[in-house]
C-alpha cells in the first residue's frame, strides 16, 4: 500500500510531504526535486510571487545517499518569504497589539468569488478568511510536486515508463496541433513560455495573456498528461475503486482549479459513432497494437500497454483583478472581492502538478499488480509478467 500526505500553508514556514510504502532503492536526490519545483514556477502568466520566492527542498527521512531505504520518504518545502509572515502565520499566540500594527494581519472579510473563502469561513466558523485561503491555496502542490518525483523515479526506474505533459489551449486558444509530446520533448516543452508544443499556439496564448492582465482579468485552460512504456494490466475491471481511470480522474480533480477530466479522447468521443471512436486491434511484427490512442490507453479501468493520455480542464484564477462582486462579512455590506496579487494564469504550472498526481497513482499501481520491497524486485516481477503474457 502506498499513502501520502501534504501539511502546510501558502504563508508558512514550510510545507512537509511524506510518502509511505515505496520500495527500497529508488534513486532520487535533493537536485531532483529542486528540478521539478523550478518546473512548476515556470509559465507565462504567473504573478509576481513566483520571483521572488524559492523553493528550499530537504529530504528529512527516509532516503541515503541518494536511494530510498523502504521508510517513510519525508521532504520539506521551504519558504524562504517566511520571514515577512512570521506574525500573520504564527503557530503560537501573538499579542493582538502586534497585530493590529500590521496591515498584513488584517482579517480578509471580502470572500472571493470562486475561491474557497466563503464555504471555508462558513464550515469552519471562522470570520476572517486567512485560515481558509493558506490551505486552499495551490502553494500546497508544491509539496505534491516534491513528492510525484520520487513516485515518478520509481515507476520509471521500476517499469521504463516516462511521463511528460503539455499545454492544449488556455483561454480558449486551442493549439492547432494534435501532437503527443515524447519524454525527449521535456526541455522544448518547459523553456516555451506555455509549455505548448507548438510555436504558433504558444505565441498566441501567449498573447491571450497579456490581454487578460491589460483587461484585469485571469484565464483557464486545458493540459494533457503523456506516459510513454507502461505495461497493460496496471488498475482492474473488477471494482469502481479499482479502476485506474477513475483513480487517475480522481487525482486529477484534486488538484486546486481543475473542474473537468478527460481520459483519451473523452468528451469528443461521446459524439463520435461506435465504428469510429475505438482503437482497432491489430497483429504486427512487435506484436498486438492499436491502429489509434483515442482511449487514451485505458479499457475496462486498466492500461493497455498504449499511450497513457489524460486530460484536465482548469477554470481561471479566482483572484480576478477586476474584482468581483461579493459581500462584506464584516458589515454585511455589498463589495468587491479582496485582491491583492494574483496569477493572471497557471495552466503551465497546473500541467506540472497533473504529473505529479499521475505519478502518485501510478507509483500505486505499479505496487499493487508487482509489488517489491526493493525496485530491482519491482522490475523484476514486471519483467517476469510482460516474458510471460499470453498475449502480447
Ligand atoms: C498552480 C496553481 C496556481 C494557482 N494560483 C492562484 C492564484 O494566484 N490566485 C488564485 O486566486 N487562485 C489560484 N489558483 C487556484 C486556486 O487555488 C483555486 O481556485 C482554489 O483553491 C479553489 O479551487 P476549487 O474550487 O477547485 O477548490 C491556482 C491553482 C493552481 C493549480
Ligand atoms: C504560492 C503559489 O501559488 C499561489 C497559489 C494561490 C492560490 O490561491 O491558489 C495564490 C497565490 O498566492 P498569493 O495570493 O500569496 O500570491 C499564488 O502565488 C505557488 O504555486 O507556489
Amino acid at each position: 500500500m502506498l499513502r501520502w500526505l501534504t501539511a502546510g500553508e501558502s504563508h508558512g514556514p514550510s510545507l512537509v510531504a511524506i510518502l509511505e510504502g515505496l520500495p527500497a532503492h529508488v534513486e532520487v536526490t535533493t537536485d531532483d526535486i529542486s528540478d521539478s519545483l523550478a518546473r512548476r514556477r515556470l509559465g507565462y502568466g504567473r504573478g509576481a510571487r513566483m520571483k521572488f520566492e524559492a523553493d528550499e527542498v530537504t529530504i528529512t527521512g527516509g532516503v541515503r545517499h541518494g536511494r530510498t531505504q523502504g521508510g517513510p520518504v519525508a521532504i520539506q518545502v521551504g519558504n524562504t518569504e517566511w520571514p515577512k509572515w512570521e506574525t500573520v502565520m504564527s503557530a503560537d499566540p501573538v499579542d493582538p497589539a502586534v497585530l493590529e500594527a500590521q496591515a498584513r494581519n488584517a482579517p480578509l472579510t471580502r470572500p472571493r468569488p470562486g475561491h474557497a473563502d466563503l464555504a471555508g469561513m462558513q464550515k469552519y466558523d471562522f470570520a476572517d478568511a486567512r485560515p481558509i485561503l493558506e490551505r486552499a491555496s495551490a502553494r500546497e502542490t508544491a509539496a505534491r510536486v516534491a513528492l510525484g518525483r520520487v513516485a515518478s523515479n520509481f515507476v520509471e526506474q521500476a517499469t521504463g515508463a516516462r511521463i511528460v505533459s503539455h499545454v492544449l489551449e488556455i483561454g480558449g486558444v486551442r493549439t492547432p496541433s494534435a501532437e503527443l509530446p515524447s519524454p525527449d520533448d521535456v526541455e522544448r516543452l518547459d523553456a516555451d513560455p506555455v509549455r505548448c508544443l507548438d510555436a504558433d499556439g504558444s505565441k498566441l496564448m501567449v498573447e491571450r495573456i497579456d490581454q487578460a492582465h491589460k483587461d484585469g482579468d485571469t484565464l483557464g485552460g486545458v493540459v494533457e498528461v503523456v506516459v510513454h512504456g507502461l505495461p497493460p494490466g496496471l488498475g482492474s475491471h473488477v471494482h469502481w475503486d479499482r479502476r485506474l481511470d477513475a483513480r487517475l480522474a480522481g487525482a486529477l480533480m484534486g488538484i486546486q482549479a481543475i473542474k473537468g477530466v478527460e481520459v483519451g479522447d473523452g468528451f469528443e468521443l461521446a459524439a463520435t459513432p461506435g465504428s469510429l471512436a475505438h482503437d482497432e486491434i491489430v497483429s504486427t511484427a512487435e506484436g498486438l497494437r492499436r491502429v489509434s490512442g483515442r482511449s487514451g490507453g485505458t479499457e475496462g479501468g486498466m492500461t493497455t500497454g498504449e499511450i497513457l493520455r489524460v486530460r484536465a480542464a482548469m477554470k481561471p484564477i479566482a483572484t480576478v483583478p477586476r474584482a468581483l462582486r461579493t459581500v462584506d462579512l464584516a458589515t454585511g455590506e455589498e463589495a468587491v472581492a479582496h485582491h491583492q496579487r494574483s496569477d493572471v494564469c497557471a495552466v503551465p504550472a497546473a500541467g506540472i502538478v497533473a504529473e505529479a498526481m499521475v505519478a502518485l497513482v501510478l507509483a500505486e499501481a505499479v505496487l499493487e499488480k508487482f509489488g517489491g520491497d526493493s525496485v530491482q524486485e519491482t522490475r523484476r516481477n514486471v519483467q517476469s509478467y510482460l516474458d510471460t503474457l499470453r498475449f502480447k
